[in-house]
């Protein structure tokens, strides 16, 4: 299931965001490659423990854990500290990988079910840097709008096309999810958003509290807390 979140950063989050990328400093993205992808990756990633990146992650992390959508689709567990990605000039592209199953967060592993891109540079400032992801009934090429980001599973195999002028400017993380299973997420997530307009339309009633009460025991049944 590959899912767009509109408004993940509001435009002055974005502009504060795009001072602090202005800042660096950069370094090449083939440090944090694995071994399969570090001959696919061509892009610089902000230094991981510069304070541009740590304000960075704040702005995203408390972004993301009031966001409904992404909270819904992703039923977080745990979030890989985002990291923030440019595709610019010689280094500017990422060809077909697939992201770890398995990452370290402070001598913790972290189940990698989830991938995100969030788009940080606006449509019109780069050509080309779709991001591709390969699905069971093609390829999706995503390029979205600053602020907003795409949601996918990790097990997908994607790329980012090459920027053949302007920079691509991105903030990207994985999550564990509370529910591994991709079918279950996705039963509990149209729940959940049938839920909501159904509530929008004729408002609370016994039928929304007892749907509510299913929503909850799945979760029970499916949730790794
Ligand atoms: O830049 C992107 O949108 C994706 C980056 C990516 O796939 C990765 O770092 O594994
Ligand atoms: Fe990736």
């Amino acid at each position: 299931m590959l899912i767009r979140l509109p408004d993940v950063l509001s435009a002055d989050q974005v502009r504060h965001a795009r001072e602090l990328l202005a800042q660096g400093p950069w370094e090449d993205g083939a440090r944090t490659a694995g071994r399969q992808a570090v001959q696919a990756k061509q892009n610089e990633q902000l230094a991981f423990a510069s304070p541009q990146a740590q304000a960075l992650r704040e702005l995203l992390l408390g972004a993301l854990e009031r966001h409904p959508l992404f909270l819904s689709a992703a039923l977080p567990k745990k979030i890989v500290p985002p990291q923030f990605n440019r595709y610019t000039g010689a280094l500017n592209h990422y060809g077909d990988h697939v992201d770890n199953a398995i990452r370290s967060l402070g001598g913790q592993r972290v189940r990698g079910d989830l991938s995100c891109t969030v788009f940080l540079a606006e449509p019109h400032e780069y050509e080309g840097g779709e991001l591709v992801v390969r699905h069971a009934f093609g390829e999706e090429r995503v390029k979205l709008a600053a602020g907003q980001a795409l949601l996918y599973p990790a097990s997908s195999v994607h790329r980012v096309e090459p920027v053949t002028a302007g920079a691509r400017l991105a903030g990207f993380f994985w999550v564990e999810s509370l529910v591994r299973g991709e079918e279950q997420r996705r039963i509990l997530f149209d729940l959940d958003m049938a839920l909501m307009r159904l509530r929008e339309q004729h408002g609370e009633s016994a039928e929304t509290v007892a749907l509510m009460g299913t929503y909850h025991n799945l979760l029970r049944l499916w949730a790794d807390t």
